[in-house]
């Protein structure tokens, strides 16, 4: 294993999840999704704590891990959550329940991301992670971008995609939109920005106030 390989795994391995992280972490996996990593999640709860954010939204529930990671870091927040999958929603709403979060601190959307975000309330949200569909990354930051409040945090986590984005000669869909995000948010000097390698990569963007 490289040095690299051994400091991300030892990152993971240090991470103490909860019970219900841990379940979701394994419902996610059973449906075949791609939940952020130990590492990553607490990485999000630190977020999360460090801007005591109110409203968070997030683009991709998947089986809840983030949502978790994200409310438990925050403990007065209220976390949005849209996916398209009602088998997803259904499993991250008995996760959320096993954690002991109250409904009040909840809104599950169902439907398709594009769809749902054009309904939301511009500048309204401290964090925005975006962790839904790929191939949509790039739209799905320009709706973000728009949600955000001034000083708020936009989160997108698998930004390195499997590491393909720092391979120039991987130039598929996927590979291309993640680079062409990175590369221009790094060029931006509307927001302060950073690039994490943690788990697949987690891009990180504040708008300036
Ligand atoms: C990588 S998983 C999210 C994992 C989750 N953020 C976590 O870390 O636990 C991506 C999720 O996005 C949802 N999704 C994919 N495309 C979508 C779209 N166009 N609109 C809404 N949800 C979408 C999938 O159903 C899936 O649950």
């Amino acid at each position: 294993m490289s040095e690299q390989d051994s400091n991300w795994k030892y990152a993971d391995d240090i991470v103490i999840e909860s019970e219900a992280i841990r379940r979701a972490r394994s419902q996610s996996l059973e449906f075949g999704l791609d939940p952020v990593s130990p590492a990553l999640g607490a990485q999000l709860a630190v977020f999360a704590a460090a801007s005591r954010a109110a409203n968070i939204i997030e683009i991709g529930t998947g089986a809840g891990v983030s949502g978790l990671w994200l409310l438990q870091g925050s403990t007065s927040s209220v976390l949005t959550t849209i996916d398209h999958e009602p088998e997803h929603l259904a499993a991250a709403k008995q996760a959320f329940a096993d954690a002991g979060i109250p409904s009040s601190r909840l809104r599950l959307i169902g439907g398709p991301a594009l769809d749902v975000l054009t309904r939301m309330n511009e500048n309204s949200y401290d964090i925005v992670l975006v962790d839904a569909d790929p191939a949509q990354v790039i739209e799905t930051v320009e709706h973000a971008l728009r949600l955000v409040r001034p000083g708020g945090t936009v989160l997108v986590p698998h930004a390195l995609w499997q590491g393909h984005v720092a391979d120039p000669a991987k130039r598929d869909d996927i590979t291309t939109a993640f680079r062409t995000l990175v590369e221009e948010i790094a060029a931006s000097s509307a927001v302060v920005s950073a690039l994490s390698p943690a788990g697949d990569g987690l891009l990180q963007l504040t708008i300036r106030a």
